[in-house]
C-alpha cells in the first residue's frame, strides 16, 4: 500500500525543487483521471477531500474510492488530504477515518465562514498538530484569509469561505507572523492568503502583481525558508474550456484564473502544494455538455462520463509536468508508514525549522 504523508511527499518536493497539485476528488471519474495522468508521468499524488466531499460521496465511499486507487496503482505514493477541516473535531475523524493528513483552517470559525483570531487560529491548529502528529498524520495549517483582493470577498462557490469583506491586512499573509505562527503551532505546511481564491471567479482580468501577490510568497519564503508553503484557490480557468461550456449551453460569466506560470514563479519561491478543484470541474462539464450536444442519441451515462474523465486527466497530465512533480513518484524511494513518522515527530526530527 503506497498511502503517503503529506509531509514526507513536501519534504521530497522541497528537496528537488518541485510543488505538487493537490486535486480535491468527490468521486470514482476524478480520482480516475488523477492516477491515471499520474501513471502517465510518474508522479506522485494529493488527493484531497472536502466537507463538501465527505457529504457528497458519504465518508465510507471516499475511503474505500481512495483505498481502490492505492491498490490499483502500487507504484504511486498516494497522499489522502483533509481539505479545509473547520474544527478539530472535523480533523480527529478524517484521521480515524485513515487520511494520512489533514488541514486545520482556524483563520475561520467553526461556522466556515467568520474570520477568527490569531489566538484562535494558533490554538486549534496546534491543537489538531499535537494529535495528528501523535498518530503520524501530517497538519496544514492557515493564516490569513483566502479572498480576492479585487472585490475583498472570497469565493462564492465555496461552502467554506469568509463572509462580507476583508480588508487587505486580513487578505495577505504576514510573513512575520508567519514565522510566529508556525513556531507557535508546529505545523507540516502552511496555506497563505495571496490574493487567490476558491472557484471560477478570482480576476475580472488577467491578475497583475498588484491582485495576484507572488511578490508575497517571495517575501514569506525569504522569512521562512524551510517551511512547505502551500497555495489554494490555484486553478487556471482554463479559456478553452470556459469557451466549450459557453459553446454548448453553458452561461458562464468572462473570468480568470490563476496562470500556470505564476504558481511556477511561487513554486521557486517555496510553494509545495497547489489546490486545484475548479479546472477539473470545467473540464468535466464541458466535455459533458460537449457530448450530450453532439451525440444526443447517447443515453449511456459511461460514454460522458469517460469524455470528462479524459478531459480532467489532461489537465492534471499538464500540472504534474508543469510544476515538475512528473518523473518524481519512482524517485520518493522508502515510504515512512504512519507509526515511523509517529516516531519521527517523538524524536524532534520534524519540528519546523523557524529562525
Ligand atoms: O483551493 C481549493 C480549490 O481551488 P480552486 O477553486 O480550484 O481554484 C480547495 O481547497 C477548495 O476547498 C475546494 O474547491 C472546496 O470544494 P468544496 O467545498 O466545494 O467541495
Amino acid at each position: 500500500m503506497a498511502l503517503i504523508t503529506l509531509r514526507q511527499l513536501l519534504d521530497h518536493a522541497a528537496e528537488h525543487g518541485y510543488g505538487l497539485p493537490a486535486f480535491n476528488v468527490n468521486n470514482m471519474e476524478q480520482i480516475h483521471a488523477i492516477m491515471q495522468a499520474a501513471d502517465a508521468v510518474d508522479s506522485p499524488v494529493i488527493l484531497q477531500g472536502s466537507a463538501g466531499a465527505r457529504s457528497y460521496a458519504g465518508e465510507p465511499f471516499l475511503r474505500h474510492l481512495v483505498a481502490a486507487a492505492i491498490e490499483m496503482y502500487p507504484h504511486i505514493p498516494v497522499c489522502m488530504h483533509q481539505d479545509h477541516g473547520a474544527s478539530p473535531g472535523v480533523c480527529m475523524r478524517s484521521i480515524q477515518s485513515g487520511f494520512s493528513s489533514v488541514m486545520m483552517d482556524g483563520s475561520l470559525l467553526e461556522d466556515g465562514k467568520t474570520p477568527a483570531s490569531y489566538e484562535y487560529n494558533v490554538r486549534v491548529t496546534r491543537q489538531v498538530a499535537d494529535i495528528a502528529h501523535a498518530c503520524g498524520v501530517s497538519v496544514e495549517g492557515e493564516l490569513g484569509c483566502l479572498g480576492s483582493l479585487e472585490t475583498g470577498k472570497a469565493g462564492e462557490e465555496d461552502g467554506h469561505g469568509a463572509e462580507g469583506e476583508l480588508d487587505h491586512s486580513m487578505l495577505l499573509t504576514d510573513p512575520d507572523e508567519a514565522a510566529d505562527f508556525v513556531q507557535k503551532t508546529q505545523v507540516d505546511a502552511l496555506a497563505i492568503a495571496i490574493g487567490t481564491s476558491h472557484g471560477a471567479y478570482k480576476f475580472s482580468q488577467k491578475p497583475t502583481g498588484k491582485v495576484l501577490r507572488i511578490d508575497r510568497v517571495k517575501e514569506i519564503h525569504a522569512r521562512i525558508p524551510n517551511v512547505h508553503l502551500v497555495m489554494h484557490g490555484s486553478s487556471s480557468v482554463p479559456e478553452d474550456w470556459l469557451a466549450i461550456i459557453n459553446r454548448y449551453g453553458g452561461d458562464m460569466g468572462q473570468t480568470y484564473g490563476v496562470p500556470v506560470e505564476e504558481i511556477v514563479e511561487g513554486i521557486k519561491h517555496g510553494v509545495r502544494k497547489v489546490n486545484i478543484d475548479t479546472d477539473l470541474r470545467m473540464a468535466a462539464t464541458g466535455a459533458i455538455r460537449q457530448h450530450l450536444a453532439e451525440d444526443r442519441k447517447n443515453f449511456d451515462p459511461r460514454k460522458f462520463l469517460k469524455e470528462a474523465t479524459k478531459a480532467m486527466s489532461a489537465i492534471c497530465k499538464a500540472r504534474y509536468e508543469a510544476f515538475g512533480s512528473a518523473g518524481m513518484a519512482s524517485r520518493i524511494g522508502r515510504i515512512y508508514s504512519l507509526d515511523e513518522m509517529r516516531r519521527r515527530y517523538e524524536k524532534g526530527e520534524l519540528a519546523p525549522r523557524v529562525s
